[in-house]
């Protein structure tokens, strides 16, 4: 051990037997020409709860606020965000890398489906290639100047998951259930894998939580009485939405019109990313 030893061995050049490895960072440099500030997680426990819906209204609102938004859909075998946002056209690629497509209102967007000759072909394609398809969308893509960029997640906590919490530099999560999840089981899977990765949870939205009767506007309990809000406080973190079943939101989304969707639904969530990430 040198005789000044000061226990910082990342800034001590000897090397002597007490040397303590720090442990290497996976997380990929992006393109030369991005330069993104922000970027935040969806996560869900399983697919079909809304997470894409999530993702894409965050975005929007984001976008709404004057920010320069992107997507990357790294849900790969369930690609459902250029949908959403109505994208017909294909991704093209230059010398320099792969160019996002951008929506009406102006957020860049990479999917698979945007590879893909057409939407309908199956992604059937092993773990690691997938993995590797997400990184290059992180690492060979031209986004630019990004603020805030959104990464609609593959459901659960598997291989790609943690490949993006390891590859990019995730700055928070959040979490988005149904009121018929095992919700405290997938909350608590979450929790543990963000906890693991020492990524900040923003909150958990929970999408399908009511249903507005269009004439007398009672809220009905579609599935039941939910439990989130305990599970929430259980976990220490905040239940910071809650999403109606809205037939409006469906017929947009299939539309390719999510864009127009009106609504303070995510406010709170959005205030929360802008203080968070300053
Ligand atoms: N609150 C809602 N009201 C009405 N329709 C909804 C709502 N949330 C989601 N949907 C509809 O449910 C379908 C699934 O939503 P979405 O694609 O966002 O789920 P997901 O969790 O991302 O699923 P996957 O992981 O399979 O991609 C979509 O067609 C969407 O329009």
């Amino acid at each position: 051990m040198s005789e000044n030893c000061s226990k910082t061995c990342s800034t001590c050049d000897k090397d002597c037997s007490e040397r303590e490895e720090q442990p290497k960072s996976l997380v990929e440099k992006p393109h030369d020409y991005s330069n993104i500030k922000k970027v935040i997680g969806i996560v869900s426990g399983k697919g079909g709860v809304g997470k894409s819906l999530v993702t894409s209204m965050l975005a929007v609102s984001m976008r709404r606020m004057g920010y320069s938004t992107a997507i990357l859909d790294a849900d790969v075998t369930g690609p459902s965000i250029p949908k959403a946002f109505g994208i017909k056209k294909k991704a093209v690629a230059n010398e320099l890398g792969i160019l996002p497509i951008e929506t009406k209102t102006g957020i860049d967007i990479m999917s698979v489906n945007l590879l893909l000759e057409n939407d309908t072909d199956p992604v059937i394609w092993r773990g690691p290639i997938i993995s590797g398809m997400v990184k290059q969308f992180w690492t060979d893509v031209i986004w630019g100047d990004i603020d805030y960029m959104f990464v609609d997640m593959p459901p659960g906590t598997g291989d790609v998951s943690l490949t993006v919490f390891q590859s990019l530099p995730i700055d928070g999560i959040v979490i988005v259930t149904s009121p018929q999840e095992l919700v405290s089981m997938i909350v608590s899977k979450a929790v543990k894998m963000a906890d693991m990765m020492n990524i900040p949870i923003l909150g958990l939205v929970e999408n399908m939580s009511y249903l507005e009767c269009p004439d007398c506007h009672k809220q009905i309990k579609v599935f039941g009485d939910s439990h989130i809000d305990t599970i929430a406080e259980e976990y220490g973190i905040q239940v910071i939405a809650k999403l109606p079943l809205n037939p409006e939101i469906a017929s947009l989304c299939d539309k390719g019109m999510i864009e127009l969707l009106q609504g303070d639904y995510l406010n709170e969530i959005v205030d929360k990313i802008e203080k968070v990430t300053e």
